[in-house]
């Protein structure tokens, strides 16, 4: 029997050199001059992202004011670290926090001009109107001649490394070209007898990125509904924008907008899906605990049931992965169906590896890779597909 999760510390930034670290140190300084760049805010969202800009720096929280509507939500969910350092508090608490931090300085949920901008919109639009993904769309259409079991192996794959294409690592400069590097962990074969070899019932797909990775989200999504491997896809999003390139409803119909005007098979996969959301057998889910900084073990009972009544749940990225297995100092060789065991459901992860949690890998492999002296835990070169039934 493993450690128990309350006996495994939380990964936090206050480690010297660690990953968490280069987060609030290095990425979000400059995370919040980019955002104040982006967009003409007026001189009170500057002086809010200045301040901003300033606790980041000086490594010190302050609450969110207390007129905001979900002022006393975050107090519930971690009093004791709201007045003190950002390395000091989980990482996955405060990073969430930090992007709630975000939205209050520019105004998103204020009465007033920036109400429900998007302050990441400028770069997830850049991202999408790039040649490349004109390139990655037009990929469809030799997919889409391959015999079946291959095509789901490129449309699983492609969802997969998609998640590399993740707005967080470009603002940083971190992510490389190649994107062959081996999985550290392959359930696929769980994955698949999980949708062919069961009766089809609903699919929860728990998105990550907009753009890049969402394009190819959304054609597995769609080979999945035009198969009937699934009766219908519920498509989680997040209900605000996160972690800069998380998808919201705007980036799904966004990014079936460049699909559906894209010749070929992608422009016909994006008709197909917006008939999909029409009919009802495609639909967005918006749940709040999507943007909690919490482990999905500690999810409310309104998504545990939605979670419990689907045939598969599909996790995609680095986020999801830290919320779904707890996002704790674990030995990796930790089984991922222990750790899992509370999800109220089959449930398989798709990631690249961004930060340094990762449990399912056997002792010799992770010291085998860390031989190498590569950052392969957080750099997005390597990725896993991880499965219980
Ligand atoms: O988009 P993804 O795959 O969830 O990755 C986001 C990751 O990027 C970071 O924000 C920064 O490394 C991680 O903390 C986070 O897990």
């Amino acid at each position: 029997m493993g450690q128990q999760r309350g006996e495994v510390p939380p990964i936090r930034g206050n480690v010297p050199g660690s990953y968490a670290e280069g987060v609030f140190r290095d990425r979000h300084p400059v995370l919040v001059r980019q955002v104040r760049d982006a967009l003409p805010y007026s001189p009170d969202r500057l002086q809010a992202l200045d301040r901003l800009l300033e606790e980041a720096i000086a490594d010190k929280m302050q609450p969110l004011d207390a007129s905001a509507h979900d002022f006393r939500t975050w107090l519930s969910w971690g009093r004791p670290y709201l007045r003190g350092r950002w390395t000091d508090a989980p990482f996955l608490w405060a990073e969430s926090y930090f992007y709630r931090r975000l939205l209050e300085a520019t105004g998103y949920f204020d009465d007033g001009p920036w109400r429900g901008v998007d302050p990441f919109e400028p770069f997830k639009r850049a991202e999408l109107a790039g040649s490349v993904v004109d390139e990655e769309l037009a990929s469809l259409d030799a997919v889409a001649g391959l015999p079946g079991p291959e095509k789901e192996t490129a449309l699983l794959l492609a969802s997969l490394w998609g998640n590399r294409a993740d707005l967080t690592f470009q603002v940083m400069g971190e992510l490389g070209e190649e994107k062959s590097a081996d999985l550290v962990a392959d359930d696929s074969a769980l994955l698949w007898s999980l949708l062919h070899d069961r009766p089809p019932g609903t699919v929860c797909f728990v998105a990550d990125n907009a753009g890049r990775e969402l394009l190819p989200d959304l054609a597995l999504i769609d080979h999945l509904l035009t198969r009937r491997l699934a009766t219908e896809i519920v498509l989680h999003v997040k209900p605000q924008p996160y972690f800069v390139s998380d998808a919201t409803p705007a980036d799904v119909l966004a990014a079936l907008d460049r699909m559906t005007a894209a010749p070929g098979q992608a422009g016909k996969a994006g008709a197909r899906l917006r008939q999909a959301l029409r009919s009802g057998r495609l639909t967005l889910r918006t749940h709040p605990f999507a943007c909690a900084p919490l482990p999905y073990a500690d999810m409310p009972d309104s998504l545990r049931d939605e979670f419990a009544s689907a045939a598969l749940t599909v996790t995609k990225g680095d986020l999801n992965y830290r919320r779904l297995v707890g996002d704790r100092m674990w030995p990796t060789d930790t089984p991922f169906s222990e750790v899992t065991a509370y999800f109220p459901g089959p449930v398989v992860a798709l990631r690249t590896l961004k930060s340094e949690v990762l449990v399912g890998v056997d002792a010799r492999t992770s010291a085998a890779l860390d031989a190498t002296g590569d950052a392969w835990r957080t750099t997005g070169t390597r990725a896993l597909i991880q499965g219980r039934a």
